[in-house]
């Protein structure tokens, strides 16, 4: 019945991988008592898009095993990482980037670190933003100063279930940065290297608007698992966007997909709908992965002023809710993306 039970989860796919969960290494238990199958999986990420579709239709295959009458599926989830870790501890950076300024960047890398962590993921959030940093302000921090561990290692501020970094937090507030090149380069490098980030599934880095230094230097820095390329649809953001995704392309670093933020705006005295940017606007740039579309809401703003993630204070709202299935589809691309290039038959995890 076991031996049964196993080759019915073999005909199982994980939609996205298309390759079954036996070979994926998914399937950390899988047992039958009277007439009951117990299958526990392991999913690649807690943020997984599609745990319910994976839900069904494991119970669909053992169902159809003759002598099982009932099945129990649990799940657990492991980031795995990929072949070569980012760092020490880190299994994934994932850097946010915009061509254009003010569209939106810093708020979808903030909600999306926050959508991680409360899917259960241990999240980082680095403030590469050095001459416009608002991470540490939307996450309430604004005050708190970095401190450094015994191995004298910057400590990364705690807030919402997010460990994070900011220039905020180690200059006096207000004063402008005027960093040139090298200056910026050994600051990034610090951030990344020299911080006790502990272990975790995800570093979400926020970097600033455009195709300059910091973006250079980070991806020079580190082995950069992908980036997000945020964009209102408006074409004079999607210009400046293409010139974004043209800097990745010849650094190397895949492109995750693509998030238009301020897609709509649905009125809520009359509950219309307005395209105020054009929505869908974000499809003209060749073909990369649409992670989601955020709609403009009042809240997101009030809530960033806070210091309190829209995803947290106002889970229900539309634009939470956007910006949470955002944060399932990355983690599902940065997952496909990890185990494509992992070998045939994976370990159980
Ligand atoms: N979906 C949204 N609905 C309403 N307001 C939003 C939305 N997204 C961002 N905002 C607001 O727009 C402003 C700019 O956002 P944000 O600072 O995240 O942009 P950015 O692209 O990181 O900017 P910068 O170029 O300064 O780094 C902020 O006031 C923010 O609260």
């Amino acid at each position: 019945m076991r031996e049964a039970l196993w080759d019915a989860l073999k005909t199982v796919n994980d939609p996205e991988l298309h390759r079954d969960l036996v070979s994926l290494g998914m399937i950390e238990r899988a047992e039958v008592e009277g007439g009951v199958a117990h299958v526990k999986v392991n999913l690649t990420t807690p943020a997984c898009p599609l745990k319910g579709k994976i839900e069904g239709d494991v119970r669909a295959a053992v169902l159809a095993v003759p002598g099982i009458e009932d099945v129990n599926v649990t799940f657990g989830a492991m980031v795995r990482p990929p072949a070569q870790p980012a760092l020490p501890g880190v299994k994934h950076v994932i850097l946010v980037g915009s061509g254009k300024g003010g569209v939106g960047k810093s708020s979808v890398a903030v909600n999306l670190a926050a959508s991680l962590a409360v899917e259960g993921a241990r999240v980082g959030l680095m403030d590469a933003d050095v001459y416009g940093p608002s991470v540490a302000h939307m996450l309430g921090q604004g005050g708190a100063r970095i401190t450094a561990n015994a191995e004298r290692k910057m400590l990364p501020i705690e807030a919402h279930g997010i460990r994070f970094i900011s220039m905020a937090n180690l200059s006096p507030a207000g004063q402008a940065l005027v960093w040139r090149g090298p200056m910026l380069h050994s600051a990034i490098q610090q951030f990344l290297k020299d911080a006790a980030w502990g272990e975790l599934d995800y570093l979400i880095v926020d970097l600033p608007p455009g195709t300059g230094d910091v973006q250079l230097s980070l991806t020079q820095t580190v082995q950069v698992t992908g980036a997000v390329l945020v964009t209102t649809p408006q074409d004079v953001a999607l210009i400046d966007a293409a010139r974004a995704l043209d800097m990745f392309r010849k650094a190397s670093v895949p492109v995750l997909g693509v998030v238009e933020n301020m897609s709509y705006f649905v009125a809520p005295d009359t509950g219309l709908t307005y395209d105020i940017f054009g929505r869908g606007g974000s499809r003209k740039l060749g073909g990369l992965p649409l992670l989601g579309e955020v709609p403009l809401d009042v809240e997101v703003r009030q809530d960033a002023d806070l210091g309190i993630p829209a995803v947290l204070s106002h889970p229900d709202s539309p634009a939470a809710q956007a910006m949470r299935q955002v944060a399932r589809n990355l983690a599902g691309r940065v997952s496909v993306q990890t185990l494509s290039s992992l070998p045939e038959q994976l370990p159980v995890v």
